[in-house]
């Protein structure tokens, strides 16, 4: 008991700061990688981890010395495994926020014409793939199709994605609340856990979200079905209430904000 009043009383305020500061980065760390594959590769460091201290304390030399080697470079090995989740957080530094200069009405227009664009798609059974950029920039995860730059209107959006429509395939990019680009394509995810049912409509919308932290909004052409995918995950199913609410969240409009 005395020990720890020893401790206590020599505890300096540069001390507390450092405490907060590592408190602050593993929470920080654990908000990115919660629900993500990493936390189950985190698992398995866990495991070797444990068994790294069962095999000094049981006397396994070799299994030991293996696992000393491994941990020796688990630094390299953590760089390795956790390198989209490390590269997504370094890129929150450089802010790009989706309505930067755009006032509140323009804002909600924008999400009322995506909205609306969706729903006329999903009935027509005309398929989509519409990402909007957050804060991460998209130049280096996307293969550009064609430039646009045009006002978000639901008549544009459909038009791009009707079958005959020469950029009809790939993905609409929306950045800063305008319509830059139509027919650019995205990576595919590499997840094998991902339902053998989607396609690569899907499975790009997923690819792409798993790397960066833009929304990317999915119409179905098979089923008419639309559907939300934010960071690797994806929501099916949304009418319009609900993608209108899902998009007012992740893209926080913000009453009586700028202009
Ligand atoms: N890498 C990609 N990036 C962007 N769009 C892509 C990519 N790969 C395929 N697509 C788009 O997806 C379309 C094919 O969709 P596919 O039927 O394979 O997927 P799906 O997920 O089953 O979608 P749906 O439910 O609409 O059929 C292509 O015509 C193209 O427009």
């Amino acid at each position: 008991m005395d020990g720890i009043f020893d401790v206590l009383k020599n505890i300096r305020w540069h001390d507390l700061l450092d405490i907060a500061l590592v408190a602050f980065i593993i929470y920080r760390i654990i908000l990115l990688i919660k629900g993500t594959r990493a936390v189950q590769m985190l698992l398995g460091l866990a495991v070797i981890l444990i068994v790294y201290v069962a095999s000094q304390v049981g006397g396994l030399r070799t299994l030991h010395w293996l696992l000393d080697n491994f941990l020796s470079s688990i630094i390299l090995v953590i760089i390795v495994i956790f390198q989209h989740d490390i590269r997504r957080a370094l890129m929150h530094v450089g802010r790009n926020p989706f309505f930067a200069g755009l006032s509140y009405r323009e804002e909600t227009e924008v999400i009322d014409e995506l909205v609306k664009a969706c729903v006329i798609m999903a009935n027509r059974r005309i398929g989509a793939l519409i990402v909007i950029e957050r804060e991460t920039g998209l130049k280096d995860f996307l293969e550009v199709g064609t430039e646009i730059d045009a006002r978000v209107s639901s008549d544009l959006l459909t038009s791009i994605f009707l079958p005959y429509s020469p950029i009809h395939d790939g993905a609409v990019v929306i950045q800063q609340g305008r319509l830059k680009q139509a027919g650019c394509f995205l990576p595919l995810t590499q997840n094998p856990d991902i339902s053998k049912n989607l396609g690569t409509r899907h499975r790009a919308a997923i690819g792409l979200t798993e790397l960066v932290d833009a929304v990317a909004i999915v119409v179905s052409e098979e089923t008419g079905k639309i559907s939300i995918v934010v960071g690797g995950r994806l929501t099916r199913d949304l009418d319009a209430t609900s993608l209108k609410r899902v998009l007012k969240r992740l893209l926080e409009p913000r009453p009586g904000g700028r202009k």
